[in-house]
């Protein structure tokens, strides 16, 4: 441990994310736990941080004072819950610390409340920290500019696990932005994310969303082209939950150097 390490805040710390993020920053040089937050009532409340996520006692217990810990931070990991990351943002602005934020399934809103905290924070925000999901958004959006809309089809798929509760992922629609973006038209008007019943022909230019849930799925991904007679497909598979939390603690340590602002994980991995 070194006086220069960056001093982070977990949040939802007894969650899936919350415990893989207390190993990682565990295991990562030039960063340290400084606190680990729950929420009120819950039982995970005076816990140690370090036993819950599986590493035993690292003298941290998990507590529901989110600003306390904030003020003596230097940032936050938030994959949390819309609602809470909404507060944490507040938070994190009035103790002008970076906020990592890979929670999904923020409605419009929200997302405005957490661009209003950007003003004083350091935001990073993305459906997806991992860079094989960043890197497939970049070849996503090539793809969609290359391949004509008369021509070509394009189908967004996902499947996870049984516990996720916000549909399509935040990583299918990080996606679908992408191809949007290289069509150059807007996904809210292209989207179609919902099919029942008698749909009539696809309609052309639409960009599609399917999304399966079940058993301890991390995270599939497909982005499939579909033309007469062949098809593109580009897909990522996460295996393991590890990907995100470094990516995200990477996201930490590029925002301490960062003015206050809105950022993605394309700003930290230089690929905008
Ligand atoms: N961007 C990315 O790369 C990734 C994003 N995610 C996203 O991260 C989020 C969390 O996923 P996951 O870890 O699987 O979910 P979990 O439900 O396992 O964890 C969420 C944790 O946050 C806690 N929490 C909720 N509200 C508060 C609050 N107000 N204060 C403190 N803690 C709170 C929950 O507590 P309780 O159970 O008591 O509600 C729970 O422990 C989801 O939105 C998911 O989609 C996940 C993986 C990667
Ligand atoms: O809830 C999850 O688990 C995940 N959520 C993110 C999403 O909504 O895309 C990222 C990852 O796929 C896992």
């Amino acid at each position: 441990m070194s006086e220069t390490d960056m001093k982070l805040v977990v949040v939802g710390a007894a969650g899936r994310m919350g415990q893989t993020l207390i190993r990682i920053v565990h295991a990562t040089a030039g960063v340290r736990l400084h606190a680990a937050i729950e929420r009120s009532n819950s039982p995970f409340i005076g816990r140690d941080a370090g036993e819950l996520a599986g590493l035993g006692p690292i003298g941290i217990p998990v507590t529901d004072k989110p600003l306390e810990a904030f003020v003596e931070a230097e940032g936050v990991l938030d994959f949390t819950a819309p609602a809470a990351t909404v507060e944490f943002a507040g938070l994190a602005a009035q103790a002008r610390i970076v906020h990592v934020i890979g929670t999904t399934g923020c409605s419009a809103d929200d997302e405005a409340k957490i661009r209003a905290a950007a003003r004083h924070a350091r935001v990073v925000k993305s459906g997806n920290m991992s860079l094989g999901v960043n890197l497939l958004g970049v070849l996503t959006e090539t793809a969609a500019r290359a391949l004509s809309p008369a021509d070509w089809d394009i189908e967004i798929l996902e499947m996870h696990h049984k516990h996720k509760v916000d549909a399509p992922s935040g990583t299918a629609l990080l996606l679908g932005e992408a191809a949007a973006k290289g069509r150059r038209i807007g996904l809210a008007e292209h989207a179609v994310k919902v099919r029942d019943g008698h749909t009539g022909p696809r309609p052309q230019g639409t960009i599609g969303f399917a999304t399966l849930r079940g058993g301890s799925v991390v995270g599939e991904h497909s982005v499939i082209l579909a033309g007469e007679g062949e098809t593109v497909t580009l897909s990522h598979s996460a295996t393991d939950r590890s990907i995100f939390a470094r990516g995200a603690v990477a996201a930490a340590l590029w925002g301490r150097s960062q003015k206050p602002g809105f950022y993605s994980m394309l700003d930290v991995l230089g690929l905008n």
